[in-house]
């Protein structure tokens, strides 16, 4: 990888495919190493457009559209940052040597579905997950719940994310309600889904690995502490690092992401979802890109998790060290508009060991993450509590 001067005919060139909060702080780091970065998603002034060299907006699912962005801007990297994107292109577009796809255009395939990711765990890797079955209408659900997956069950659209259309099922007259919530909720309507026994977990953990190359110039494995979280209608709320695990329990979450993410290969970093009940493990699912939960890592790791994605894919040496205990908490639009404001943002400033992000998405809807509040502590409670205040203070009002 050459580094060049950004604007210049040398410029080493990222595209993101998707430009949330996630992307804005990848690319953060990526500028911050001197790369230029084109920022693609499907709405204008998307929080990743605000920071980038150039900005883009079309239908990422739009596999020509996508090809022509590509042909045209010519980037080294290409970045998916969202599941929801023309992934089949992207093959092409490896294939073809035009760019290199991280962390591989396979990789990117398998997760946008739950499908592909679901079947690579469970039926090549044989790795634990909870029972599950896919369904491609109301009454295959029906059966595939009574032929063996029971209650409580929970039903998800195989395209999504952040919980959405996903239900628990607590018995059959939650079933059609379940699969017209489905239908109506996933990023990419495709009929299907997935309907997963309820694993009664003791906690949950993000496990974030990276791939990168090590000072042999090998791609070799490295992982950051857990992070503990609590999600709330799938989606989450609240993270915090390190969750405390039992020994055996934590040498099987690496055993798993180690399978995993070596499987799907390439450079980067992956957040790999694990449910843990004693010294049980599961595999739930991996994004190869930085996680949601993640977050927390703005303030309790050396390099932040964006910081570790924008290194590993450029071939940079990684440190996943934890630097002290902290923790994260959502802020939700709570309101349906454009152009909001915030109040509160200096009390909440004010919390100890506190900060925070505002994304700056140009709608605001009530389950819409719109910022996040980062704390640390002594222990994990005390950055728990102080992150939790800290959202809490933040009030988005009218703008
Ligand atoms: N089989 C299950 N048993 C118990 N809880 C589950 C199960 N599947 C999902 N959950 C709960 O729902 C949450 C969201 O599920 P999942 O990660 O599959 O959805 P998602 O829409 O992909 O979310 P994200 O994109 O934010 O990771 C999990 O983190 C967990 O708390
Ligand atoms: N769990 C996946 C996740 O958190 N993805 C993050 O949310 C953005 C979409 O937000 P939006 O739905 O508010 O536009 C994505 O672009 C990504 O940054
Ligand atoms: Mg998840």
């Amino acid at each position: 990888m050459r580094f060049g001067t950004p604007l210049s005919p040398g410029a080493l060139k990222v595209m993101l495919l998707g430009a949330g909060e996630l992307g804005k702080e990848v690319i953060i780091a990526l500028q911050r190493l001197g790369v230029e970065v084109i920022a693609v998603d499907r709405y204008p002034d998307a929080p990743g457009h605000q920071v980038a060299h150039r900005a883009h907006v079309i239908s990422m699912t739009d596999g020509p559209a996508l090809r022509n962005l590509i042909e045209q801007e010519k980037p080294h990297l290409i970045v998916p940052e969202i599941e929801a994107i023309a992934t089949d292109m992207l093959a092409g577009i490896e294939a073809e040597g035009l760019a290199e796809v991280i962390p591989t255009a396979r990789a990117a395939r398998l997760t946008m579905n739950r499908e592909g990711i679901r079947r690579l765990a469970a039926e090549e890797l044989g790795l634990p997950t909870s029972p599950y079955r896919f369904a491609g209408s109301l009454d295959e659900l029906r059966s595939a719940i009574d032929g063996g997956i029971g209650y409580p069950c929970i039903v998800k659209p195989v395209m999504s994310s952040s919980g959405k259309g996903q239900s628990l099922l607590r018995g059959p007259d939650d079933v059609e309600a379940a699969w017209d919530y489905a239908a109506a909720g996933g990023r990419v309507n495709q009929g299907r889904v997935i309907v997963e026994g309820f694993v009664d977990f003791d906690y949950e953990i993000t496990l974030l690995t990276v791939r990168a190359r090590g000072e042999d110039g090998e791609v070799g494995t490295w992982f950051c502490e857990p992070i503990g979280h609590v999600q709330v209608a799938g989606d989450y709320v609240e993270s915090w690092q390190p969750q405390p695990m039992s020994a055996v329990a934590l040498a099987e979450s690496r055993r798993i992401a180690a399978a995993v993410t070596g499987n799907l290969g390439g450079r980067g970093l992956f957040g790999v979802e694990l449910f843990v009940k004693g010294d049980k493990v599961w595999f739930s699912e991996v994004s190869p890109r930085p996680h949601d939960t993640g977050l927390v890592t703005l303030c309790s790791q050396r390099f932040s998790e964006f910081e570790l994605h924008a290194r590993a894919i450029l071939g940079l040496p990684v440190d996943t060290a934890l630097r002290e205990p902290g923790a994260s908490a959502v802020i939700y639009g709570g309101i349906e508009a454009a152009g909001i404001a915030f109040d509160g943002v200096a009390e909440a400033l004010a919390v100890p060991r506190s900060d925070l992000r505002l994304f700056g998405k140009p709608e605001s809807f009530v389950k819409r993450r719109m910022g996040v509040a980062v704390a640390n502590g002594e222990s994990i409670d005390e950055a728990r509590e102080r992150a939790r205040l800290a959202a809490s203070r933040v009030r988005p009002v009218a703008g």
